[in-house]
């Protein structure tokens, strides 16, 4: 309970400096023994899902937040310090008068025109002229709760009575094979789940000097690699020896690298923050990227659109990266575009829908600039994320009552909402949303995906497992792949929200060639673990309910034979994992929703959270950046079953107008014909005196041009008359 003087201080930074140079020098020994992930296993797919693609200045700033960590425990070992007294001290103390005062990030300054910008920076920052760093990409997440390190600081989450069992222990304990279908869904519903996920929220592993990914397994014999051989960002999963599924294949490891830290702009002592490597908000920038780098390497610099390349019959397809040498040659604003072919269709369709766009703009204002063009394309394109996510997205996964309770419902036709920066708070992604809650949409995703050909009837020989495709998109360019699965997305049933899972991602998540894979749900334990994100009952109190002393209090909110699975997980009610206890839950959702009461609480927080603290907003007026009235109206009519009509291979010509619900022509959302599903009306962009909050997107060109001809034209009128006159 010792006060620190300076004098700990400085040792304690001594020390962690002392740390991470051995760190170093381990990691070139690891590199030059190979001791990195090889193309072909799982843990390389895994790596192209969670690994680390930030410039040099990112990984040199993690490398900081790493030596400010390691000092943090090397104090609070020397103070004997309680868990809970570093979390409460450590942060207290600042890093001013020690050698690391320069290792912390420099605070970010707008440009001044940034007082009326218009349209998003592509890092995330400055949306928050008092906060330009809230949102930015490369951030820590936010907490909603305190973290529940077990030392406090950094040590994985750990039970106070008995030690966690293996997340590999609780994945086969608890998680059913696949049954329960959301019958009222379409698989769409899974998919636009995973798009957003991408566009908010992306926690990078740890990767050593040179890019790579440390090997945390011995990947010969499938067991723990030896104790000098690694590296100290492995957390690798323990499997059984009898295990179930993997004994067959004498697999007692599963590779698992902790993720990136990062420091906050407070500069001091503090426990780890994981990193969002790319930005907060819902920016489009699964679509965009999150970089300026990224956006440049993402656009054409033509008529505003978006690159792409081309099917041998015309069609637009992502772009293909240069020099790319296996089946994930596809690129767009993020990494993980192509991790399944559904997937990859819809960022397909969302590239497609941004071209179509620009086109049609630039049709309208041939006089706009590129970057006009393309500044203004974009905002639309946002636009249409926010109104599907807000108005179709979540009203199916939460259900009507909670759209209300939580108010998330955007404005109405004819109004706008406001936003006050000097009230507005963080945006940031909540750490226990994406490392954990959220993740429950990951037990909707079906193991065989199903396509239906233009008569809507199943094409049996064309459906395919996942685990086949992950991250391999080369059935995009297959003639009629991309409109049977649209259809198939619009018509196949998700699974439901449960303890129920497909074996693709259990047993063969990223198998590649390989007989076996990994387990998703371990993963994800794994991760809320490392994550340090309290457990299930702590988070229920948060959420106002009560808290379980027993594992038979939560019998109000979980049916009695899962609460026997969790017995079987757990030593303890205290000891659940966050993520597993909203799976539990979401047996029983609640009414008119499709996740429990806790999972609820939490996802419908972070959408507030997300909508109400973004000046960019689509339904934000008396902003710089606002649409006139006519052109949110037309936003509103926008919808995902429209943008699929407009962007398919050409042979998708009907569609339910909700299309995360099942086609079903009794409930009013049988399929139909496309041109009867409304679309927006881009003539609302023509002429930008039509629209004087608009008036910025005419070129400066343009505008010297309406006084330059005219005086010209007076001018020549005035010489000529002389010329006559004389
Ligand atoms: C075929 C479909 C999907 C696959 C194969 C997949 C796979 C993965 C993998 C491998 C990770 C990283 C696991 C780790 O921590 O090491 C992940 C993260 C995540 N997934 Fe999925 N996922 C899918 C769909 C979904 C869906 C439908 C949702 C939600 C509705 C979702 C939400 C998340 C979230 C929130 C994260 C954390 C992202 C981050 O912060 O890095 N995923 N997923």
């Amino acid at each position: 309970n010792d006060v620190p003087v300076l004098d700990d201080l400085h040792d304690a930074v001594e020390q962690g400096l002392a740390q991470v140079e051995s760190m170093l020098d381990l990691e070139s020994q690891l590199i030059a023994k190979g001791l990195t992930v090889d193309r072909g296993t799982s843990a390389h797919l895994h790596s192209l899902m969670v690994g680390n693609s930030g410039s040099q200045q990112q990984k040199d700033s993690a490398l900081n937040a790493v030596r400010i960590l390691a000092a943090s425990s090397h104090l609070k070992n020397k103070l004997n310090w309680s868990a809970d007294q570093a979390r409460r001290s450590l942060p207290q103390l600042s890093l001013d008068k020690t050698a690391l005062k320069n290792s912390c990030p420099e605070s970010i300054t707008c440009p001044s025109s940034n007082v009326t910008i218009k349209y998003r920076p592509i890092d995330g920052s400055c949306h928050n002229l008092f906060r330009p760093d809230w949102g930015k990409a490369n951030t820590p997440f936010q907490r909603a709760l305190p973290n529940a390190y077990s030392d406090g600081v950094f040590e994985p989450r750990n039970s106070p009575s008995s030690p966690l069992k293996s997340p590999r222990v609780v994945s086969t304990s608890f998680i059913k094979p696949a049954s329960t279908t959301a019958s009222d869904f379409t698989l769409m519903l899974m998919t636009w789940g995973q798009l957003i996920t991408h566009d908010l929220t992306k926690a990078s592993s740890f990767t050593s000097a040179d890019g790579k990914t440390p090997q945390c397994c011995n990947v010969t014999s499938g067991q723990p690699l030896d104790r000098e051989y690694l590296h100290p960002f492995c957390l690798s999963i323990e499997i059984p020896v009898n295990d179930q599924f993997y004994s067959k294949y004498n697999q007692t490891c599963m590779s698992f690298v902790r993720t990136q830290i990062g420091a906050d702009y407070s500069c001091s002592f503090g426990h780890a923050e994981q990193l969002n490597s790319i930005t907060h908000w819902l920016d489009g920038s699964m679509i965009y990227g999150s970089s300026s780098s990224e956006l440049s390497d993402l656009r054409l610099g033509q008529g505003g659109e978006l690159k792409n390349s081309t099917t041998s019959d015309g069609k637009e397809l992502l772009p293909l990266r240069s020099s790319c040498s296996d089946a994930t040659c596809y690129y767009a604003g993020d990494v993980r575009a192509q991790e399944n072919p559904q997937l990859a269709v819809v960022h397909t369709v969302m590239m497609r829908e941004h071209n179509r766009i620009a086109r049609a703009l630039k049709q309208l204002n041939s006089l706009w600039s590129e970057e006009v063009l393309f500044q203004e394309t974009r905002s639309i394109v946002i636009a249409e994320l926010h109104h599907i996510t807000y108005t179709e997205y979540l009203p199916a996964m939460l259900g009507e009552q909670a759209m209300r309770d939580y108010n998330l419902n955007p404005s109405a036709t004819d109004a706008y909402s406001t936003y006050d920066e000097t009230t507005a708070r963080d945006p940031s992604v909540w750490n226990e949303f994406a490392a954990a809650v959220f993740r429950v949409g990951h037990s909707q995703v079906q193991g065989t995906l199903v396509l239906y050909n233009a008569s809507d009837d199943q094409v049996p020989d064309q459906s395919f497992t996942l685990s086949s495709y992950f991250f391999d998109a080369s059935k995009l360019p297959q003639p009629g792949f991309i409109d049977n699965a649209i259809r198939g997305l619009t018509k196949q049933m998700p699974l439901a929200i449960n303890a129920e899972y497909t074996s693709q991602l259990t047993n063969y998540l990223f198998k590649g060639s390989n007989p076996y894979g990994m387990d998703l749900v371990a993963l994800n334990v794994q991760r809320g673990r490392e994550h340090g994100i309290p457990d299930y009952n702590t988070v229920r109190v948060f959420c106002g309910f009560p808290k379980a002393n027993t594992f038979d209090d939560l019998a109000s909110e979980i049916d009695q034979a899962t609460i026997n699975s969790l017995k079987n997980a757990y030593d303890s009610v205290d000891d659940i994992d966050l993520y597993i206890g909203c799976l539990a839950e979401s047996a029983q959702p609640v009414n008119g929703s499709l996740l429990g009461p806790t999972g609820l609480c939490v996802v419908a927080k972070q959408f507030a959270v997300t909508k109400n603290n973004d000046r960019f907003f689509y339904d934000v007026g008396n902003q710089p950046n606002s649409f006139t009235m006519v052109q949110l109206n037309e936003i509103r009519k926008t919808s995902l079953a429209r943008i699929l009509c407009d962007n398919n291979n050409g042979d998708v010509s009907t569609m339910q107008p909700k299309a995360f619900r099942a086609p079903d022509a009794t409930s009013n959302n049988g399929r139909q014909p496309c041109s009867s599903i409304p679309s927006i009306n881009l003539t609302a962009w023509k002429d930008a005196k039509a629209s004087p909050n608009k008036a910025s997107v005419v070129a400066p060109s343009v505008l010297l041009a309406f006084i330059f001809i005219p005086s010209l034209l007076m001018y020549i009128f005035i010489i000529d008359t002389q010329d006559h006159q004389c």
